[in-house]
């Protein structure tokens, strides 16, 4: 398997030169050159298979024996041997026609986890082995960067910096950042929100003097490592329903920088028969106006109570427009432009169609998040976080008369617990969660100016 850029002007790498890259050096992102297809006969086979199996099987069609088997194993079995549930991504029946499917229960309790544990294992296996100098570059609007943070907090030979939003995370995201007092670990609190973050990192990115000089490295998701991590998941879910080959099953997802969507989308071009993706989104609604109207155009960024998805430039939906435009890497690099110059991108007529053919999208609003939160628990007693209740609430509008729906529940309750005590439900914390409220904070605040989180970096990777 090789990879390739969406702008078409990188060379075409390997699984660990591709991981390295992370956004590729042209500008785009990277992807499989060709998507391996899945047999139906080989699906019925991994209905058996643990997570961790499941990890392998589907890991073996992309990672080109660069890495050998036992070396890999090691590192998916070391993933997940700290997560708090056996089957690593519980699913969980609400009722007959929704199941949720937990993703929250690794060390910090979003989803996250899922991919940045194995990614931890991953960027230290390649520091040993290959002897690649790794200083990890990430932004976060709370969940990724404490995941990539536990990820690899402590190992040789890797250093990290995580840009996060000021003052626009939850209470225990910033807690779970900055009370890690490793000499690894730098946490730069930007006086912005998670766009500024994002865009400062990639225009560092595609600055391919100062990402070659510091050895920058990608935990987020423009990196297709944590992409791939994703799609086991959606593979684990389906197959642990009985009968699933039988029923319609849509999935909901919450999304904001459209990787676990994509994740899905890429399932489903694997041969997953995942019937509706569901796009579910907050007040930041451009995902769910780019499927209803064909437009794609950033709008003005608001908070709101399902924090990690606020979030308006959606980092992998270049990945999806490649798809798109029927993997034309000059029609892509056309369209990219077209946003940077105009602000916006309008697709129409059969592609549209395509677009309403691949996704249903909904922007939840803030009191209907409260409200599905405030019902579940109700009703079925079980309390949903924020961005799983936008998720539900996507179902609700979505899952047709026969049809089944697993909702990604992407982050545990206690995490946003700002939300959750507005719907009057007082939640205790998990230990691991109430034990940082006493730890000492390690964070520096800085304007959003590149230049000035430039010279943090030097100081800290020097
Ligand atoms: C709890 C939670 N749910 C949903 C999302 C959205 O996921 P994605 O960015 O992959 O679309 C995020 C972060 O982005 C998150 O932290
Ligand atoms: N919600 C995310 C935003 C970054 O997304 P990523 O999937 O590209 O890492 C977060 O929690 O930081």
């Amino acid at each position: 398997m090789e990879y390739i850029s969406t702008r078409g002007n990188v060379k075409a790498k390997g699984f660990i030169d591709t991981v390295l890259m992370g956004l590729a050096d042209d500008g785009g992102l990277m992807v499989p050159f060709q998507i391996p297809v899945i047999s139906p006969e080989k699906l019925a086979e991994w209905r058996s298979l643990s997570f961790q199996e499941l990890f392998l099987e589907i890991f073996s069609y992309y990672t080109n024996d660069e890495i050998p088997y036992d070396a890999l194993k090691e590192m998916v079995y070391t993933s997940y041997s700290n997560f708090r549930a056996p089957e690593v991504t519980p699913l969980h029946k609400v009722n007959n026609s929704l199941y949720v499917l937990e993703l929250f229960h690794g060390p910090t309790f979003a989803f996250k986890d899922v991919a940045l544990q194995f990614m931890g294992e991953l960027y230290s296996y390649i520091a040993k082995v290959r002897g690649e100098i790794i200083h990890i570059l990430g932004a976060t609007s709370g969940d990724t960067g404490a995941a990539a943070i536990q990820g690899v907090r402590g190992k040789e030979g890797i250093k990290i910096c995580i840009l996060h939003p000021h003052g626009k995370v939850s209470k225990v995201q910033e807690l779970q950042m900055t009370t890690v007092d490793d000499s690894n670990v730098l946490n730069l609190s930007v006086e912005g929100n998670f766009d500024d973050c994002q865009k400062v990192i990639k225009e560092l990115f595609a600055d391919l003097d100062f990402k070659g000089k510091y050895h920058l490295r990608a935990i987020n998701s423009i990196n297709f490592v944590r992409i791939l991590a994703q799609t086991v998941y959606y593979f684990y879910a389906y197959l642990q329903i009985e009968g699933s080959d039988e029923k319609k099953i849509n999935i909901s997802v919450p999304s904001g920088n459209f990787g676990n969507i994509f994740s899905g989308y890429l399932a489903k071009k694997m041969g997953l028969p995942v019937n509706k993706l569901i796009i579910a989104t907050n007040e930041n609604n451009i995902l769910e106006r780019f499927v209803n109207t064909g437009e794609y155009k950033p709008g003005s960024f608001t908070s709101t109570y399902s924090p990690s998805m606020d979030i308006q430039v959606a980092s992998n939906f270049e990945r999806y427009l490649y798809y798109l435009v029927g993997e034309d890497a000059e029609k892509l690099s056309a369209y990219m432009s077209k946003l940077q110059t105009e602000g916006k991108i309008t697709i129409a007529g059969e592609a549209l169609q395509q677009v309403q053919a691949d996704f249903a999208a909904l922007g939840v609003k803030n009191q209907q998040c409260l409200d599905t939160i405030g019902k579940y628990n109700e009703e079925y007693d079980y309390l949903l976080d924020p961005h799983t209740a936008c998720g539900i609430a996507a179902y609700e509008q979505f899952n047709g008369a026969g049809e089944t729906a697993i909702t990604f529940a992407t982050a545990h309750p206690a995490k946003f617990d700002e939300s959750i005590a507005l719907v009057g439900i007082k939640q205790e914390f998990p230990e691991q969660i109430a034990a940082l409220f006493s730890l000492p904070q390690h964070q520096t605040v800085v304007e959003h100016d590149k230049d000035v989180i430039v010279r943090e970096l030097q100081a800290f990777y020097e």
